[in-house]
């Protein structure tokens, strides 16, 4: 006899439909299924500003996705303790599954739920499929956290398989009486006035459609030179799968074996890829070992450094007016389009905290607000690798030149024209230290620094010593 009372299928950071464990479970044997969505007190886990405008357009386009499958998506606001048990009464639901999530809030807050109704008999299941294999998984043979990023690819890689991924249902059963869903609308998600998301709307498609048009784009077009190229931000040579993998509206699993069936991708590229993917399971491993690791220093010889507190120089860094074309064009990008490329992030980050000497965690803070890819272990991480005091971090006294990276990864200035226009006139020569420009380049270029654009906040030479001098301070 199938099962008639419903399950709830609590929704996170799944907004898909295909490759997913936990909804699955709960539309096993045909048994009713409540998809629910909680926009939690904490507004869904403290999603940040542009990722809230990403969910309320993910969150449309999945609940017509329910719709197609014959139910709708109930949506809730409030506190999951709560809400879920009011709808287990109201329903009669005897199951509730989801899949799993990794910061430390989510954590304690599914913890404490899936006890509290285990003791009421109510059958609660949790499944993986937000990164390719759990954080708990892989151990030194110690039994200690990798920190190192190589050692843990090779265990990573020697494990056998990433789970296949599995095929959406193609219909759902609808409960008898379906609980009142509260209006997206209502959430107010998106940006009033002014509406500073201007500029994702026509970069972003934002869904479980947007998330694999994006992989098939990248592998029919991107792909075959992404080893050489990843490092460019002036042309399109990464998959831009990011955020929607951190909302989960693509699972890690079907890219990484997209990836691995892709018959024309070179072994490099294929290979090159795929670390960049298990990068993301190592900072979730890094998560899962330090819960901590958006607040304190991996390396606590960093609690002694000496950050500034200059707010200005800080302001000037989120508003792109450094007076250093590559890392004004990368927070400009940040702002505009939700996005930076990995390299300029890299460059902007270095820049915050070597150059500036302001502390990684507000850099990190104004990260998760503006970035549609925010990811609790992703961001953090790659935050204290730049700041040298992450697990795998890059050293210390490794302070990116902001000029020669520009000029190396941006050669021809095309990225900063993009996003500095006032520079739009300058030479590839001088483009990326308009500083040192002769007048007449200046001139010709419409140039006038401090009034057009910015004087350097600092100059990179100073700053560097400046920078190395407090690292010598706590170093052993
Ligand atoms: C200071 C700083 C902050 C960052 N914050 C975030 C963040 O909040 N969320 C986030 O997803 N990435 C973050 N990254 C990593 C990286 O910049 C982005 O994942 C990448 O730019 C996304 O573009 P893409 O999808 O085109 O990447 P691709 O080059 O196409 O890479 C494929 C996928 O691999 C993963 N990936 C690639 N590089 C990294 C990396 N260094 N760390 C973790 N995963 C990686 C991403 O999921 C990405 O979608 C940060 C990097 C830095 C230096």
């Amino acid at each position: 006899m199938p099962n008639k009372t419903p399950a709830i299928y609590w929704i996170r950071k799944d907004l898909r439909i295909a490759d997913n464990r936990a909804l699955l479970a709960a539309a096993e044997n045909g048994r009713p299924v409540i998809p629910l969505f909680i926009c939690e007190d904490d507004r869904a886990g403290a999603l940040g500003g542009a990722q809230s405008w990403w969910l309320e357009r993910s969150l449309a386009r999945l609940g017509e996705s329910y719709e197609k499958l014959g139910v709708g998506l109930v949506l809730k606001s409030g506190d999951p303790a709560e809400i879920i048990p009011d709808l287990i009464r109201e329903t009669g639901a005897e199951a509730v599954y989801w899949n799993r999530r990794y910061a430390p809030d989510g954590i304690k807050t599914d913890k404490a739920l899936k006890q509290k109704l285990k003791a009421e008999d109510i059958t609660v299941e949790s499944f993986g499929g937000h990164i390719l294999h759990e954080p708990s998984k892989f151990r030194t043979k110690t039994g200690g956290p990798y920190k190192v990023y190589t050692p843990f690819w090779k265990a990573f890689s020697a494990e056998p398989h990433v789970p296949d991924p599995l095929d959406a249902p193609e219909r759902l059963e609808k409960p008898g009486a379906m609980p009142e869903s509260e209006r997206l609308a209502d959430w107010a998600l998106y940006p009033g006035k002014p509406d500073w998301a201007e500029g994702f709307e026509p970069i972003w498609t934002p869904g479980e459609a947007g998330a694999c048009e994006r992989l098939d784009r990248f592998l029919d077009e991107i792909a075959e030179d992404y080893a050489a190229s990843r490092d460019r931000p002036d042309i399109e040579a990464t998959s831009m799968l990011s955020a929607h993998l951190a909302l989960g509206e693509i699972s890690p699993a079907t890219v990484w074996h997209r990836v691995n069936a892709a018959r024309d991708l070179s072994a490099e590229n294929r290979k090159k890829y795929l670390q960049e993917l298990v990068w993301r399971d190592f900072c979730h491993h890094l998560l899962f070992h330090a819960p901590d690791l958006a607040t304190i220093n991996w390396n606590d010889r960093f609690d002694g450094f000496d950050w500034s507190d200059d707010d200005k120089a800080f302001e000037a860094w989120k508003r792109g007016r450094t007076g250093y074309p590559i890392v004004d064009a990368g927070m400009r990008q940040l702002w505009a389009e939700g996005t930076m490329h990995n390299r300029v992030r890299m460059i902007a980050a270095s820049f915050l905290i070597k150059d500036l000497m302001i502390d990684w965690r507000r850099g990190e803070a104004w990260f998760r607000d503006t970035l549609v890819d925010a990811d609790p272990a992703s961001n953090p991480a790659n935050w204290q690798w730049v700041a040298g005091s992450g697990a795998d971090a890059a050293p210390f006294f490794r302070i990116f030149n902001p000029v020669l990276q520009g000029e190396k990864f941006d050669p021809k200035g095309d990225y900063v024209r993009r996003y500095v226009p006032e520079l739009e006139a300058m030479p590839a020569k001088h483009i990326h230290a308009p500083f040192d420009a002769p007048e007449k380049a200046l001139k010709e270029a419409g140039v006038t620094l401090g009034e057009t654009y910015p004087k350097p906040l600092v100059d990179h030479k100073t700053a560097r010593k400046n920078a190395l001098a407090a690292f010598e301070k706590i170093k052993d």
